[in-house]
């Protein structure tokens, strides 16, 4: 099922949730929700699920105007954050649930709990639980499918793989889906694209590559978890020292792995803070007097350590120019 999002606004007060909001997902796309908390993320669920009816603009699935339509007489599916799942029934009792007629056992069988339809639900772990919410949500056949944080309380390692397996399914199902999340490495392991949102708007939409590799404002970048932003003087001198001549006058974002420390004295000192190890890297915070501070991503192998003092300088296919943020 196509999905069409077209200027809806959401007023709550005088506040917008969300402000002339288009999106367009298509038939068998996954598509992932991205925001801090606030910007409108399940607003815009809702919205689509018929559970918040708009103060403007249009819902439309598969080309009809359903922006009227009760969420009963959508056609699609939803899982909540909190599961909704009734703690002292049996696994199939609650898929069931107001789905009286489907196949319970390959829905188990679907999402991996083949001999839990006699379990009680307060019996299961979480990631469990989570697994019966899946199949409940997909009992009636959506043909879209919207999640709100589907992985929320799970700890990571059991996130990380449920996401993957939640990934092969709707490929398998061909299932439209709508997931709003607020982890960007679950929206960028789930999705085909990713919506960044911001005070009610989209910031950006793109796949995950694009969003990550070319992030469309200074906001998406810190969102992102980029602390090196600043913009670039028309000397092309940053508060961490200079860029190339041609990054003059630009906002820009240095990635981490484009932070070169070296213990040999160079044009810019810096102090090591912290060194956190992170597996294939470590993550390095420098001060440098007068500036903010500055992130860096070492090979294990050369990190400096805490305390000590490094030379810095940029590697320019590291640096990221990011358009302007547009006024208000
Ligand atoms: N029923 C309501 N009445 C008044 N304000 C609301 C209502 N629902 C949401 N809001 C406000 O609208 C804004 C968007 O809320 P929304 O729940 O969509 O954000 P979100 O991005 O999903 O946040 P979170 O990640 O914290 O769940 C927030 O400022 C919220 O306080």
């Amino acid at each position: 099922m196509s999905l069409s999002v077209a200027g809806v606004s959401v007023r709550f007060g005088s506040k917008n949730a969300l402000l002339d909001v288009d999106l367009d997902v298509a038939d068998s796309e996954v598509v992932a929700v991205l925001g801090p908390s606030g910007s409108g993320k399940s607003t815009l669920l809702r919205v689509v699920a018929g559970l918040q009816e708009p103060s403007a603009g249009r819902v439309v699935l598969d080309g009809a105007d359903v922006t009227r339509v009760p969420p009963h007489r959508r056609g699609v599916g939803l899982m909540f954050q909190d599961h909704a799942l009734f703690p002292h029934h049996d696994v199939a009792g609650n898929i069931r649930f107001g789905n009286s007629r489907v196949d319970v056992a390959s829905l188990l069988e679907l999402v991996g709990l083949p001999d839990a339809g006699s379990r009680r639900i307060d019996t299961l772990s979480g990631g469990e639980q989570q697994r019966v919410a899946l199949a409940r949500a997909l009992a009636p056949s959506p043909r879209l499918l919207m999640l709100d944080e589907p992985l929320g309380q799970l700890d990571r390692a059991l996130r990380e793989r449920l996401v993957v397996e939640l990934r092969r399914l709707f490929v398998r199902l061909g299932t439209t889906v709508l997931a709003v999340t607020h982890d960007q490495r679950e929206a960028f392991a789930l999705a085909d694209r990713v919506v960044v949102m911001a005070a009610g708007r989209i910031a950006q939409i793109g796949t995950p590559r694009e969003v990550w590799e070319q992030p469309a404002s200074e906001f998406v970048a810190r969102f992102l978890g980029f602390a090196n932003v600043a913009v670039a003087d028309g000397q092309a001198a940053t508060p961490w020292g200079p860029v190339p001549a041609g990054f003059a006058g630009h906002s820009l974002l240095i990635r981490p792995a484009g932070v070169l420390l070296s213990p040999a004295a160079g044009d810019v000192m810096a102090t090591v803070d912290v060194a956190t190890f992170a597996g294939d890297r470590v993550e390095v915070l420098l001060t440098i007097p007068g500036a903010p501070p500055l992130e860096a991503h070492c090979p294990p192998a050369t990190a400096p350590a805490p305390g000590d003092t490094v030379s810095v300088r940029f590697d320019p296919p590291q640096i990221v120019v990011l358009p302007r943020e547009s006024p208000e």
